[in-house]
């Protein structure tokens, strides 16, 4: 047992927290017709409430085919736009915490377009809003090559969203390969992060499992991340094996690349106990580097940036 006193800070760096089912939502049939899926995301989130789920996560895009030449046409804006209404419909007559994975948000005022998720509380209330913060370009000569960055614009903040079960850290996709945006939640009390995501057949089985594995080790938190289902008739083939894993590194729960719903346990007192075990926290050295998380300041309404 270690002393009190180190007890006493292993809790203080989380953030209150309670025990939660959390779902991913790895959505197939995503199509061209966005009233569809719209509808047939909806099924999905009751479907996960229903079997307990009380946070539940939909995944990078679901409502229009995954591309940049897709993203003007389905890009809508948050004030009146037809996916954010029925997200917030679903999480109130679902009664959950809903991340609504991502949508090509058109901002009306810059006409700029963002890869952007909303994350509503049990109320239908919109209670954070995170804009892709790393773009996807990359280029593997021959494999595959993708720019993001020639049709959307970048977020400029970071995303903590408020539960009553404590609070979560998110990003999308690609903003997974930077270990910073994890590193400063942990720091600021997150107890788990979570990214919509859509990674490929070439990256996917190279990363999509590791990153969260070394995301969650190094930070001793829990991390999932919610993909679409594959869909070999359309032009991009997600990875699928939507996943969660817990503070230790390990896998809890995971699936192959069909539609299904994915759920897991999370319980903060392992991460409290895992950090208690190794106790990371404390024993980091910022007198020989720097902490990425001390220039961060948190608002309100879940955004967070520089001071
Ligand atoms: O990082 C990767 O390999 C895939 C990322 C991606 O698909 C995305 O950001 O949408």
């Amino acid at each position: 047992m270690p002393p009190s006193s180190v007890l006493k800070t292993m809790s203080s760096i989380l953030s209150p927290a309670s025990p939660f089912k959390l779902a991913l939502i790895q959505l197939g049939g995503v199509g061209a017709d966005k009233a569809k899926n719209l509808v047939h995301t909806r099924d999905m989130i009751l479907k996960a409430a229903n079997n307990g789920a009380q946070v539940v996560v939909l995944p990078e895009c679901f409502n229009s085919p995954y591309g940049t030449n897709y993203f003007p046409q389905y890009a809508e804006t948050l004030q009146d736009g037809e996916s954010v209404a029925m997200l917030s419909a679903a999480a109130k007559e679902a009664k959950v915490y809903l991340i609504g994975g991502s949508i090509p948000e058109k901002e009306e005022a810059s006409g700029n377009i963002y890869n952007t998720l909303t994350a509503y509380d049990p109320t239908g209330r919109m209670i954070a809003k995170h804009r892709k913060v790393h773009l996807f370009d990359i280029d593997v000569p021959g494999k595959i090559k993708f720019k993001e960055s020639d049709i959307l614009s970048q977020g400029d903040w970071l995303t903590h969203v408020n539960t009553k079960y404590g609070k979560i850290g998110v990003g999308i996709c690609y903003d997974m390969r930077f270990p910073e945006m994890a590193t400063i939640a942990a720091r600021k009390g997150c107890l788990v992060m979570i990214y919509p995501g859509a990674f490929n057949l070439i990256t996917g089985p190279l990363h999509w499992e590791l990153l969260q594995r070394a995301r969650a080790v190094d930070n001793q938190m829990y991390v999932a991340a919610c993909s679409p289902a594959r869909d070999l008739t359309a032009n991009y083939h997600a990875w699928g094996h939507s996943t969660v894993v817990d503070p230790k590194g390990v896998v809890i729960a995971t699936t192959e690349e069909s539609e299904t719903i994915v759920y897991a346990d999370i319980d903060p007192e392992q991460v409290k106990e895992v950090r208690t075990n190794i106790p990371l926290y404390n024993q980091r050295r910022f007198d020989v580097y720097d902490d990425v998380s001390v220039s961060i300041k948190e608002h309100e309404d879940g955004t967070a940036t520089k001071k």
